[in-house]
């Protein structure tokens, strides 16, 4: 176990409490002139006790700003005063000096800048680590409530250490995680990408959601290997591939969940990766397990979800009746979660992701394992969400929801985009004409596999 701290407080809380003032007036009346103006003994207990409190008021001062950051096996645990935070060092993306230009917040403390999407743990401007993760994590900031960033700044007195130690861990993490084949990119047995077949390139302006260039490696081995994909606003764009592609990775990076290797992630043109939360909010997502409130009734679950993305209780209550009307669950508004079928869960995790009015609905798996009239009734609140405006990207491994759903199908193969389009674009992609889907997905993922279609 090792620990790291920061002890040059003093500029910092000059700056935080007024140069200390009061601090130093009380100093001077305690132990300076009592003990010249009363008689011997009597002068000195009271300039005794004036020096104890005077320690015991700057060490009551301090404790919001003292810091003792510890790295224990797997794990870095951060203190600055009664904040704590661990992360798992392997969603340590990288960590490095601070440069001058960055920017913080306030004087000292802990703060969050939620244009930057940062959490600062600073008792000084000097010294300051940056930590990147590679995903969101969240904790309780005083003052700011709970708040979930992707980068933490520290103030450190041995900052070289610190990075080492890092380092070191990290290496010792990453050998824990596959390896890449021998002789180039992927997990032993995996096929090597292959170019893709048809790309859409660079997003088209206008796009509610573009992935420019996504890549997402995990130590040496490459889940996704560059994709571009733009969905604009009212289309719905299926995202299939077989086990392993890259789907959820993908979608996850998609939604800020992973942190991309390279790439970027546009909402609405703003760049999700750069500006952090508030692009976030821009987003619904359903992730294929998705986390319910099972004891809460479903009204009471959309109400949380409302408050939780900062709609007023008024208007909260009102988006909770619309959903619970729209996905049909109006009669089972009242009912524990805990009691609904697996349509009706997803149906509420759907409108869960919607609550808020995304511009973007990001789908992990939402129909698999429904029976076919709740597979109907989701894919109808789908087609619902993306009449009223949202883009819609879904990945699924039901060619009928993609064909039935999809205004556009990307399929992805060994972390690539082989063809984007509509089925007559897949057909010629695939140079098979009037083929369906079946038989082109099996013949543009199995090419880059050399076995013959
Ligand atoms: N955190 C991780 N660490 C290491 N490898 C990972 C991690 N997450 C995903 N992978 C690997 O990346 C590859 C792509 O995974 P992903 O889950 O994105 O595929 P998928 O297309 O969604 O697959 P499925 O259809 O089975 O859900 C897989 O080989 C997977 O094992």
């Amino acid at each position: 176990m090792e620990r790291f701290t920061y002890t040059r407080t003093g500029q910092a809380l000059k700056n935080k409490y007024s140069s200390l003032i009061l601090l130093s007036l009380a100093d001077l009346v305690a132990w300076v002139i009592p003990p010249l103006l009363m008689p011997r003994p009597a002068g000195l207990w009271v300039g005794a006790g004036g020096l104890v409190a005077t320690l015991a008021v700057y060490w009551w001062l301090t404790a919001s700003l003292r810091t003792c950051h510890v790295l224990d096996g797997d794990r870095l645990i951060l203190r600055m005063g009664r904040s704590a935070l661990a992360v798992d060092l392997a969603d340590v993306e990288s960590a490095r000096m601070a440069g001058h230009g960055l920017r913080v917040p306030g004087e000292a403390g802990v703060m969050y800048a939620p244009r930057t999407d940062t959490l600062f743990m600073v008792a000084d401007h000097r010294q300051l680590v940056s930590v990147d993760l590679s995903r969101p994590y969240a904790m309780k900031v005083p003052g700011q409530g709970i708040c979930q960033f992707t980068r933490i700044v520290l103030s450190l007195d041995e900052p070289e250490r610190f990075l080492q130690a890092v380092a070191g861990r990290r290496g010792q993490v990453h050998l824990d995680r596959p390896q890449p084949a021998a002789g180039g990119e992927g997990r032993p047995g995996a096929t090597s990408p292959a170019p893709p077949v048809v790309s859409e390139g660079p997003a088209p302006g206008g796009a509610a959601l573009a992935l420019e260039g996504l890549v997402k490696r995990f130590g040496g081995f490459t889940a996704v290997a560059g994709v571009d994909l733009a969905v604009r606003y009212g289309e719905i764009v299926a995202f299939l591939g077989s086990n392993g592609a890259g789907k959820s990775t993908t979608i996850r990076m998609a939604t800020g969940l992973v942190r991309p290797s390279a790439g970027r992630v546009l909402v609405e043109g703003r760049d999700l990766w750069a500006e952090g939360a508030p692009v976030r909010r821009l987003l619904g997502y359903v992730p294929d397990t998705p986390l319910l409130y099972e004891s809460l009734t479903a009204r009471e679950f959309l109400w949380l979800m409302a408050g939780l993305y900062g709609l007023s209780r008024v208007e909260g209550r009102r988006r909770a009746d619309e959903l619970l009307r729209q996905v049909g669950m109006e009669r089972w508004a009242d009912y524990p979660i805990r009691a609904f079928s697996l349509g009706m869960k997803r149906k509420m995790a759907i409108a869960a992701a919607l609550v808020h009015r995304p511009r973007v609905l990001l789908l992990d798996e939402v129909t698999n394992g429904l029976d076919p009239r709740a597979a109907r009734e989701v894919k109808d609140f789908i087609r619902q969400a993306a009449g009223e405006g949202a883009a819609v990207l879904l990945t699924t491994h039901a060619l009928d929801v993609a064909r039935e759903l999809a205004d556009r199908i990307a399929i992805l193969h060994g972390g690539r985009l082989r063809a984007v389009g509509d089925l007559e674009a897949l057909r010629s992609a695939a140079g098979l004409p009037g083929a369906g889907l079946e038989e082109l997905f099996l013949a543009l993922t199995a090419e880059a596999e050399g076995v013959s279609a």
